[in-house]
């Protein structure tokens, strides 16, 4: 087992370094880290008994709280390193999340659990955050990164299900579809063609031309959709997709709008009471993206004159926590007038939903956590520099990685070297973003009880934020 220890105030700033096969490096000209099979979680195995000096804890004190029902495949990797795992099928009100993640190192939640600035500042031992999803918007990534924590989502494995669900709601809002399945299921038989569409040859107006909506394009010209997108960056057209200018030529022009832009101040009701009144009379709006992006008053009032014949919302601007909860007490007024409007698909976030999304997902950030807490390789990090060093020694006794997580600020580099100087340092990068540096040392002919000197010596630099060291 690897083990970790607690050096300052609580925060774990070293484990014990584990071995690590080579098949699962990558041994490309890149050196990227090759996403490992599923076995990896179960790869690492421990280098040597824990010296006494430095109080390590092992992988069994790692403590882990997964949220919201991150998938088996995670918990399993997690599990399978000897880390303790909490896994609980719902995100927790601020005031239990409080109290619960003041005594983890690592949180894995999706798309609900709000990790604001108050909820990690009591995490006093928090390492590293996994987005078991796309979206990271629920983090405040810079005050993370401004105390040293990591955090890592899968920026694509349900993409393609997030793809197919539109898709489905084109079509079922064009023939409308759900209101002919609830009349059916309440008795009624009602056999209409008018307003019944085909999709084909109609336009489909795709709103942020990124993996999931460019993705969706090659998707509805297959249907034998037209499609054009609007983007704030210049993107390549798929097929025949063509990009337009603005948002406003793309309303007037679609059929169907769809939306796929993150939550950023700029896309909080992005589609609003003027970009409503710009979309032709009749088209449809789909909404899979955050519930911010669309001012839901402003689409009731545009269904109820006519003008929308049709929309699905499968994300809204508060969510419930958990499965049955009341929908409506969290969209307050405007949930029974949603609940009320003919040809709505309402759905409850479940784009990214299907087990093939999940269970990749669960996969990519388990083994994205477990390399950060046992290598300190920040690869996939949406908010630390990204730092990988391939070690070839790491098996070799009296080596040890040093992790060094710093404010950018000149003099630093020599500073370290300092101390680490002593030593025999084999290979060494740092990288920084903005403020915030992340340096990685592997360093030879160090006894275990010189690690703690060193990593006293780092955190008493005025640079530090976090200092790790795994050996
Ligand atoms: N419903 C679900 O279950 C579900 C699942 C996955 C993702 N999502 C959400 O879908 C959204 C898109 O995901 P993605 O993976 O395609 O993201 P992405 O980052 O790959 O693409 C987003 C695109 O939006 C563009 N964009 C940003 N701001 C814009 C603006 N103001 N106007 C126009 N374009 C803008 C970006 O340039 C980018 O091309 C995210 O909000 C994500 O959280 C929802
Ligand atoms: O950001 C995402 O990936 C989606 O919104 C899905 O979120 P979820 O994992 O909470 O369903």
């Amino acid at each position: 087992m690897s083990s970790a220890r607690d050096i300052n105030a609580g925060v774990p700033i070293a484990h014990r370094r584990v071995s690590i096969s080579t098949q699962n490096l990558s041994t490309s000209p890149t050196a990227t880290f090759q996403s490992p099979p599923a076995s990896f979680g179960t790869g690492l195995q421990p280098r040597r008994s824990v010296p006494k000096v430095l109080k390590p804890f092992n992988t069994q004190d790692i403590k882990i709280l997964l949220l919201e029902n991150v998938n088996q495949t995670g918990r399993d990797i997690l599990t399978g390193q000897g880390y303790q795992v909490e896994a609980l099928k719902t995100s927790l009100p601020e005031d239990q999340l409080i109290e619960k993640i003041r005594d983890v190192h690592v949180i894995g939640i999706r798309s609900k659990t709000k990790l604001s600035e108050r909820v990690l500042s009591e995490a006093k031992n928090l390492i590293v955050i996994g987005c078991f999803c796309i979206g990271t918007n629920q983090v405040d990534l810079n005050y993370a990164a401004r105390r040293g924590i990591a955090v890592f989502n899968s920026p694509f494995a349900n993409s393609r299900s997030v793809a197919e669900l539109v898709i489905a709601e084109i079509i079922t809002l064009a023939r409308q579809l759900g209101d002919r399945s609830l009349e059916m299921h309440r008795g009624t038989w009602n056999k209409v063609s008018a307003k019944c569409w085909e999709v084909r040859g109609k336009t489909l107006g795709i709103v942020g031309y990124g993996h999931i909506g460019s993705q969706l394009s090659v998707l509805a010209e297959a249907l034998g959709m037209n499609v054009i997108y609007y983007d704030v960056v210049t993107l390549m057209a798929l097929g025949t997709a063509r990009q337009v200018p603005t948002l406003d030529n793309l309303l007037e022009e679609a059929d169907f709008v769809t939306l796929h832009v993150p939550d950023l101040p700029e896309t909080r009701n992005m589609i609003s009471t003027a970009q409503l009144n710009r979309m032709k009379e009749g088209s449809y709006l789909i909404n899979a993206s955050r519930g911010t992006v669309v001012d839901i008053p402003a689409l009731i009032v545009a269904m109820r004159s006519g003008n929308i014949a049709g929309a699905a919302l499968d994300v809204y601007p508060n969510e419930p926590a958990g499965n049955g909860d009341y929908f409506t007490n969290n969209l307050n007024q405007w949930g029974e007038d949603l609940r009320s409007l003919s040809n709505l698909i309402l759905t409850p976030h479940i784009g990214g939903s299907t087990e093939e999304a999940q269970s990749a997902i669960g996969v990519e950030v388990a083994d994205a956590l477990v390399r950060y807490i046992n290598l300190g390789i920040t690869l996939g990090s949406v908010n630390l520099p990204e730092v990988q060093l391939r070690s070839l020694t790491m098996d070799e006794p009296d080596h040890a990685r040093i992790i060094y997580i710093h404010r950018n600020v000149p003099g630093v580099l020599r500073k370290v070297n300092e101390i680490l100087g002593d030593h025999n340092v084999d290979k060494q990068l740092s990288d920084s973003r903005g403020d915030l540096a992340y340096l990685m040392a592997d360093i030879s002919n160090v006894r275990y009880e010189q690690i703690k000197d060193i990593a006293d010596s780092l955190d008493g630099l005025s640079s530090c934020i976090m200092t790790r060291v795994l050996y």
